[in-house]
């Protein structure tokens, strides 16, 4: 099997990026799904600069000695704008939330004066202004917030709303389906005839097809039977934009996933990519509808679905990122290898990775701990512990 290299075969599912609709939706709706156009912020954020904290909004100035005696002159809330400014030896009664009065660039929190009547007395003496967040540090008007093609996290809706956007254009979600063949393959929780093992792999496919902007409207598994294989081709023929099959792309005397498609008038795009795991990953097409073919190992199906579902669907790319190698590693030999490792923001702030002592396709805790691959070129040298590496990020950093 001739390989070609793993930039070669994403160049190649770039060419093949599946043809998307934008659709207007309700903020309410978007989570999951993939943004058509990038969102600006309508508003400042702060609109203006606001007290972090209850307490009383004084000009630095007057408080830079301890005791010092203001005037209280007035009260602000959030919701409400300060009925009038401050001038020296005055003071407002601020709570969290409410903006500032002109004059004042200070707040000094309330278990911090001692209040009679109208007057307060501070008690501490204070050289930089503290407890005020400033109009537009957090993002300003017309500034842009998220790109086109990013993922709209739990995080990113509330980002959105606090833009004050309530509408917004994403992508209608593309038809993706899951086909797997093994003989050995049973659905998770029954009892398992011997030498069955439960079906693993489309679980986590399921979820990065979604995260991909993708709807999941079948995942079937088939015998090692052509007849099988062929009768699922042709029941997804409609269905489905994107299928992603999963086992039967080696070269064993079971593995007849790929000429099932060939034979249903596929035409092959690539077919073995210089990449561990992944070798058997294979591309397809017929008229508008794509097949990426992953391998049935489990790492070599999740990481290959990680590295090319982005450029079939329009989607971000995995972050490349250089990293310090917390450990030695050996010359790289044929296949670019993507070690899943364990990366992490040392003390230092420098982003440290170490890879797991297992790099076996078929270890799926090893897969599930990790949140980075290490990118090892082709016939890559040795590495030594605290040698810069890249990595791929796959999951949250710590
Ligand atoms: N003589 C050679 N043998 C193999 C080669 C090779 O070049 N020459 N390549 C190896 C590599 S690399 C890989 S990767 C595997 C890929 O093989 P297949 O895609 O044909 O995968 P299967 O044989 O169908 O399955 C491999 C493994 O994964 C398990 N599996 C399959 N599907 C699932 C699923 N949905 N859920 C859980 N587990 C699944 C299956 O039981 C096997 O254990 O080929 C090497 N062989
Ligand atoms: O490519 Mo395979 O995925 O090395 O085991």
């Amino acid at each position: 099997m001739t390989l070609i290299s793993l930039e070669e075969a994403q160049k190649i599912a770039a060419e093949h990026e599946l043809l998307k609709t934008a659709v207007e939706i309700a903020l309410e709706d978007a989570a999951g799904r993939i943004l058509a156009k990038p969102v600006f912020a309508d508003v400042d954020r702060p609109f203006s600069n606001l007290s972090a904290m209850d307490g009383y909004a004084v000009r630095l100035a007057d408080v830079v000695d301890a005791n010092a005696k203001l005037k209280v002159i007035g009260e602000v809330a959030a919701g409400q704008m300060p009925d009038k400014a401050i001038s020296a030896g005055e003071c407002m009664r601020i709570f969290t939330g409410a903006p500032l009065p002109e004059g004042s660039d200070h707040i000094v929190i309330q278990e911090d004066v001692t209040r009679s009547g109208d007057q307060i007395i501070t008690e501490l003496g204070y050289a930089d202004a503290e407890f005020v967040r400033r109009k537009g540090s957090d993002f300003a008007r017309n500034d842009e917030l998220i790109g086109e093609g990013a993922l709209l996290t739990p995080a990113a809706l509330s980002l959105i709303a606090a833009a004050n956007v309530g509408n917004l254009e994403v992508y209608a979600p593309l038809r993706a389906a899951i086909l797997m063949n093994g003989n050995e393959l049973q659905s998770p929780g029954q009892d398992l005839t011997p030498g069955a093992i439960p079906e693993s792999n489309s679980y986590g496919l399921s979820g990065l097809l979604r995260s991909h902007g993708c709807d999941v409207v079948a995942t079937r598994f088939v015998s090692d039977s052509r007849t099988d294989i062929s009768r699922a081709i042709e029941e997804l023929s409609d269905s489905a934009d994107l299928i992603l099959t999963v086992g039967g792309a080696s070269v064993g005397d079971h593995d007849l996933m790929r000429p099932c498609f060939t034979d249903a008038g596929f035409g092959i795009q690539f077919s073995g990519v210089a990449v561990r795991p992944g070798k058997p990953t294979w591309l397809a097409k017929r008229g508008t509808q794509v097949v990426l073919g992953l391998p049935g190992n489990p790492a070599s199906s999740f990481v290959c679905a990680q590295l090319f579902l982005p450029f079939l669907s329009g989607t971000k790319p995995l972050q490349e990122r250089n990293a310090l190698c917390r450990v030695d590693l050996k010359a790289n030999g044929r296949r670019e290898h993507l070690m899943r490792a364990l990366a992490w923001i040392d003390d230092h702030g420098t982003l440290v990775v170490e890879p797991f002592a297992s790099q076996d396709s078929g270890n799926i805790s090893v897969l599930a701990k990790s949140n980075a691959l290490i990118r090892r070129p082709v016939e890559a040298t040795a590495v030594s512990s605290g040698d810069q590496v890249s990595v791929l990020l796959t999951g949250e950093l710590f």
